[in-house]
């Protein structure tokens, strides 16, 4: 899925100084981020749609367009998709170590060893502190 992601991302680099009459990643470059989020949220909408109503292949098909219009607004926020994987690998090696915790430790943090855990309460902390940002 990533290699996907990547080639995608390279092609909306590569598209977004055509010619807008005839690209529609330039012309959304043109319109700018509001326009490419609400392009996004859109497409956001569609998948949830197609999912409450069941149809699987139109989740599909929704899906593929809601991660071109995600790329395009990395794209424009200067965010590259190894920064969004690199989150992500971040979030499961610290959600990892979280789990292999036995109940016990994460109730009693002082059993186990304090630099893990204390790493389960700083993801909730930065969960609640990215929401605020929003
Ligand atoms: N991967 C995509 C891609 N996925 C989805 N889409 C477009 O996004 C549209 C989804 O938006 P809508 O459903 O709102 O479609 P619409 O109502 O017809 O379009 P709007 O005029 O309302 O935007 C789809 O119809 C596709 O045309 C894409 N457009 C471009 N790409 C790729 O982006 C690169 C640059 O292409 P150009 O933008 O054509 O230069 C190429 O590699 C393309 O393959």
């Amino acid at each position: 899925m990533s290699d996907s992601l990547e080639r995608l991302y390279l092609a909306v680099l590569a598209a977004r100084n055509l010619d807008p009459a005839t690209s529609r990643t330039a012309r959304l470059f043109q319109r700018g981020p509001s326009k490419m989020a609400k392009k996004l949220a859109e497409e956001a909408i569609e998948v949830v749609i197609d999912a409450v109503n069941g149809d699987s292949e139109a989740v599909i098909r929704e899906s593929a367009d809601l991660l071109y219009n995600l790329t395009v607004l990395w794209a424009s926020a200067g965010v590259r998709p190894e920064d969004v994987w690199r989150e992500m690998t971040r979030r499961e090696d610290m959600l990892g170590i979280a789990e292999k915790l036995p109940k016990s430790a994460m109730k009693l943090p002082k059993v186990a060893s304090p630099r893990v855990a204390a790493r389960r309460p700083i993801v909730a902390l930065e969960n609640r502190t990215a929401r605020k940002r929003h």
